[in-house]
């Protein structure tokens, strides 16, 4: 399969931030009605992201339609520093009027093993799956460490993680240590649509190996984040394309 996302370059970002927002108001609109399934990522990009929308975007959005996910979830606390759900609540759900039982967070109270198969579980339930028993979120945004990697899939669980006939699996950060739950390969690119959100100048040269299809680039996660029947999209800002060969 060609390796070809659509690639929307913003200046900044925060304009990477507002192109995204203005993806999801055109999802919703285009939608028209009905749920929309969104899964979260973690990290500092996003961050962006859930300011601009608790500034800016209350009354552009029908957040009663909103159910959010996540991609991957440190198995923390919620109220930890480290917690990626903590950190949207506070930025974003406290904020504007999301519905609290359409926020699906990961039960970071009970043991990894057990919080990766009750969310794999959850997701089942609640998210339509496709035909080969996967579940489908309409969005699923992703952030792509300086190593490559993508939710909680590092390159050196990547085999594991991209062959895992399971939902979810619980992951090691390979620098910490710390255990994570992840949605796996496959779930991934079982969604309707992945978006990367990548900024800065510290992710040029991957971003370059992969989008470039550079050698090397299938020793990165994010380099096989492709979904299967939906669509590809990599929001970035101007210092992280700038050696994209196209
Ligand atoms: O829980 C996490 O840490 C994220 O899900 C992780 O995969 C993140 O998306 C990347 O590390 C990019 O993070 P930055 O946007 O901070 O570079």
């Amino acid at each position: 399969m060609p390796y070809n996302p659509d690639l929307r370059i913003s200046t900044d970002g925060p304009a990477v931030a507002r192109a995204f927002a203005d993806h999801i108001v055109a999802k919703l609109n285009k939608k028209k009605e009905g749920p929309l399934f969104w899964a979260l990522s973690g990290g500092s990009t996003p961050k962006l992201l859930f300011n601009l929308l608790a500034a800016e975007y209350q009354d552009k959005i029908d957040w009663s339609r909103l159910h959010f996910f996540w991609g991957d979830e440190r198995m923390v606390p919620h109220d930890d520093a480290e917690s990626n759900y903590g950190e949207v609540k506070k930025l974003l759900f406290d904020k504007v009027p999301v519905v609290k039982s359409q926020i699906h967070a990961v039960q970071t109270n009970l043991e990894p093993e057990e919080a990766a198969k009750a969310y794999g579980e959850k997701m089942m339930q609640l998210l339509p799956s496709n035909s080969d028993g996967l579940p489908i979120l309409d969005i699923n945004m992703l952030g792509m460490g300086g190593d490559g990697h993508t939710a909680s899939i590092f390159p050196s669980n990547m085999k594991e993680m991209m062959a895992s006939d399971e939902i979810c699996t619980v992951a090691t950060h390979p620098d910490s240590g710390q255990k994570r739950v992840t949605m796996t390969g496959k779930v991934l690119n079982a969604s309707d649509e992945v978006c990367f959100l990548i900024t800065g100048n510290g992710k040029t040269q991957r971003v370059a190996q992969i989008i470039n299809q550079e050698n090397g680039a299938v020793n990165f996660p994010t380099a096989h984040i492709k979904p299967t029947s939906g669509k590809l999209i990599w929001f970035l800002d101007e210092a992280a394309a700038s050696e994209v060969g196209y």
